[in-house]
């Protein structure tokens, strides 16, 4: 039986992927997604000059030798700005904010003032400009500040409410269907028959779809039947779905009739199976719009697949460059015996030694069924088809989690 490299169905599945469509959301819904348009600034920021110091408005050139005493004509709080001149001699109670009194080119902080009546004496001068902001000092109209790819994140939302946006545009949010598949799984929640477990694979495929920027959808869960699969596939088509992942029946059990079902739906086969461990009986294809990905069922097969697929593949329909984490190095704390054909993702514990180098210890277990060890991994070592014995102190890559 021949296996695909991880590379070449990775390629596959995202060949001719292209980011989805523009949508518009308000502002106080962008929060994690991702900028479809280059957006330009409305307006000048600030709009005019203004105050950055509570004090007064006053003329550098009134600024001589010893103390100079100015008359307070007047108060420009923020939002209400002085609306005459002012002359020579004279200053303006000023607030942070407010744009500079014509007249006036610096601001004397206020704890360098003497006020007396309607007498303001300088205690300490300020050079020239001190504490005035100039107009367009952050950002002038038609600039472009922000550009794709960017996941907006609250410092792209403050700057995008300063330059007047209360409407954003973002790529749509990829809709994922997840379809988990047994008539051994139940509902988290719920008592299982004598035969049953607990349906897993779909709460952890879910979360990585959100935290990709997906948009789960809840397909439950179907029985080993093909007119109820087929019916749950036909549910993903009708809800426009962009990706169906259905969980398990993806191997060569007489149960397990993904494959089967899907392709009597019309499912274009892209590839099957895979150099990997875990996660061999991967499946991908296309049914109409929807792309289909088959996870297999072993719960750390089906994660460790997400993490390798699915997650990229959302990337490219959210405008990212799909990349697989790049891998870093660590050493190795324990030996690891030649791997075989299928490129092997070693569960293991990450930790830093006291210089700071990565140090990863691979559990002795590696049964795709233990997510308790999945959950406890730090890393996952990343072992090339065929590759030689390792002993404890090699440095080996890995996939940091
Ligand atoms: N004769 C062979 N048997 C198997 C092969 C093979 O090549 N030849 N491949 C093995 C490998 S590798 C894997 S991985 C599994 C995957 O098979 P399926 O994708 O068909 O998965 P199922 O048989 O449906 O389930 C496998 C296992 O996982 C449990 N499961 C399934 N779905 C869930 C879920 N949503 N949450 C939690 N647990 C789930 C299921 O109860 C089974 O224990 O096949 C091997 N067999
Ligand atoms: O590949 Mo299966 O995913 O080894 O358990």
């Amino acid at each position: 039986m021949s296996l695909m490299p991880v590379a070449e169905a990775l390629e596959r599945l995202l060949a001719g992927i292209s980011p989805l469509e523009t949508e518009h959301v308000p502002l106080e819904r962008a929060n994690g997604r991702m900028l479809a348009e280059p957006l330009a600034s409305t307006r000048t920021q600030p709009p005019f000059a203004a105050s950055a110091m509570d004090g007064y408005a006053i003329r550098s050139t009134d600024l001589g030798e010893g103390r100079a005493t100015l008359q307070v004509i007047g108060d420009a709080p923020a939002g209400h700005g002085y609306s005459g001149t002012v002359e020579q001699g004279q200053a303006v109670r000023i607030f942070t904010g407010a744009p500079i009194p014509d007249g006036t080119d610096t601001i004397l902080i206020q704890e360098n003032a003497e006020r007396s009546g309607d007498q303001v004496t300088v205690l300490e001068a300020p050079v020239k400009g001190a504490h005035v902001r100039p107009a367009g000092l952050d950002f002038a109209k038609g600039d472009v500040l922000l550009a794709p790819p960017l996941k907006l994140a609250y410092r792209h939302l403050a700057l995008a409410a300063a330059m007047n946006h209360a409407d954003l545009p973002v790529i749509r949010r990829p809709k994922v269907a997840i379809l988990a598949t047994g008539d051994e799984l139940v509902r988290p929640g719920t008592e299982p028959g004598p035969d049953q477990i607990i349906a897993s694979n779909h709460a952890g495929i879910a979360a990585l779809v959100e935290d990709c920027g997906g948009e789960p959808l809840d397909l439950g869960i179907s029985p080993d039947d093909s007119v109820e699969l087929a019916s749950h596939v036909r549910r993903a088509i009708s809800e426009h779905a962009d990706i169906l992942v259905t969980l398990g029946g993806a191997s060569v059990g007489d149960h397990d009739l993904v494959q089967e079902v899907l392709g009597q739906e019309g499912m274009d086969l892209s590839f099957w199976r895979i150099a990997m461990r875990p996660g061999k009986p991967l499946m991908a294809g296309r049914l109409g719009n929807t792309k289909v990905l088959g996870l297999p069922g072993n719960p750390v097969s089906s994660l460790v697949c997400g993490l390798l697929f699915l997650k990229p593949l959302l990337q490219a329909m959210l405008g990212l460059e799909p990349q697989q984490s790049a891998p870093a190095q660590a050493v190795l704390a324990a030996d690891l015996p030649a791997n075989d054909r299928r490129q092997d993702y070693v569960r293991a514990t990450l930790e830093e030694d006291a210089d700071g180098k990565l140090i990863v210890t691979p559990f002795a277990k590696q049964d795709s069924s233990m997510l308790g060890l999945l959950a406890r991994s730090g890393a996952l070592i990343v072992r090339p088809p065929h590759a030689p014995a390792q002993q404890a102190g090699t440095a080996v890559p890995v996939l940091v989690l």
